[in-house]
């Protein structure tokens, strides 16, 4: 039998720190502090009493469940994901690969009801739960960039919110989905080396950032989330199916010239159970220009990006692939003795 020698995936150490927890439910003046803090530290951290009901979230659940747990013919119905619908291993336009199948769906609830015909054998069930379960993690979303906003001393405190609440706003569900590694112990004749290197290694969803302004995810009790802290190191990411993560987007990273920084992550698939994850990115309208907000510009620290709209920032992303640095081509070279400048 002729065994194929593994590619091991370069993967950095990863090493297990205390990623932060912020409950949702302290008083406005300390949550805006340390919403900052956390998004200045680690772009990442844990919501809460976010006061998102476990029915909504396992309600949501068991649609994406009995959607995946269907046949392959019938989750094709729902595809291909270009961008939206169903989508198997491969993510984006561009080669990216992964160890997953996902539903990317667009927020709006006249795209969902239209798309769920596809989905689900009842349909209308399928966009009422999907329509319930956005409209509460928005919810999350916008509290939390309201909070943002008044840590940084913003002075419209909503201008961050008022971005994904806009009804014409770019935000995303997706649902992935990694099934799981068969048990190593069960009769297979491929050398248990190769075997255990192979189930240790599986990239489920590869390193990126998020393009968008603020990104809330949940998942089931299966870990395999991790996240890239600035020393380069991999921190995984505790499962927590009643809680939900928090990501800053490259949107953000902007909005906040540079004081945030979108959190790189990714998601890997060596579990013997199936992990399913559930993800709203909160974009803004297409047209919406992005740049850094005037409080967080000034001489000392001028603006580090050009202005984009966000139909310009997605056509970058799509043409380039899953792990690259997107905000490179908007970055404004203005550092001391830089000649172009
Ligand atoms: C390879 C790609 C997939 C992606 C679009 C892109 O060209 C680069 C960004 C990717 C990403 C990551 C976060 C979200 O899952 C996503 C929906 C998004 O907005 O940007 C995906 C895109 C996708 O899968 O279509
Ligand atoms: O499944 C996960 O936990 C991560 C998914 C993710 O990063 C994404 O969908 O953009
Ligand atoms: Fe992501």
């Amino acid at each position: 039998m002729v065994v194929p020698s593994p590619t091991p995936i370069r993967t950095k150490k990863t090493k297990a720190i205390g990623i932060p927890t912020i409950d949702l439910s302290l008083n406005r003046s300390m949550l805006s502090e340390l919403i900052v803090k956390a998004c200045e530290e680690y772009g990442f951290f844990k919501v809460v009493n976010h006061g998102v009901s476990k029915e909504i979230i396992a309600r949501m659940e068991k649609e994406g469940s009995e959607f995946f747990g269907r046949t392959t013919t019938e989750k094709q119905r729902a595809g291909p994901a270009s961008p939206f619908g169903y989508g198997c291993k491969s993510i984006g336009p561009n080669g990216d690969m992964g160890e997953l199948e996902y539903l990317l769906l667009h927020t709006n609830s006249l795209s969902i009801s239209e798309r769920s015909q596809a989905i689900s054998n009842d349909p209308t069930k399928f966009s009422c739960v999907a329509n319930d379960y956005i409209q509460a993690v928005k919810e999350v979303a916008c509290e939390i960039l309201d909070l943002v906003a008044e840590g940084l001393w913003v002075q419209d405190k909503c201008i961050l919110s008022k971005l994904i609440r806009d009804v014409q706003s770019d935000s995303l569900l997706r649902l992935n989905h990694y099934p799981q590694v068969k048990d190593i112990n069960d009769w297979d004749p491929t050398p248990k080396l190769y075997q255990h290197q192979c189930t240790n290694n599986r990239i489920g969803f590869g390193e990126h950032s998020d393009p968008q302004i603020l990104t809330v995810l949940q998942s089931n009790d299966v870990g395999g989330l991790q996240v890239s802290l600035h020393d380069g190191l991999w921190v995984p990411v505790p499962p927590d199916p009643t809680e939900f993560y928090v990501i800053v987007g490259d949107a953000l990273q902007v909005l906040t010239n540079g004081r945030f920084v979108s959190a790189r992550h990714r998601a890997l698939a060596n579990s013997m159970k199936p992990r399913m994850s559930m993800v709203y990115f909160g974009a803004p309208p297409l047209s919406s220009w992005i740049y850094p907000l005037p409080e967080l510009v000034s001489p000392q620290k001028p603006s580090l990006y050009k202005p984009f709209t966000w139909d310009q920032y997605k056509k970058a992303a799509y043409s380039l692939r899953l792990g690259d640095s997107r905000l490179d081509l908007f970055k404004i070279h203005n550092n001391i003795g830089d000649k172009t400048h």
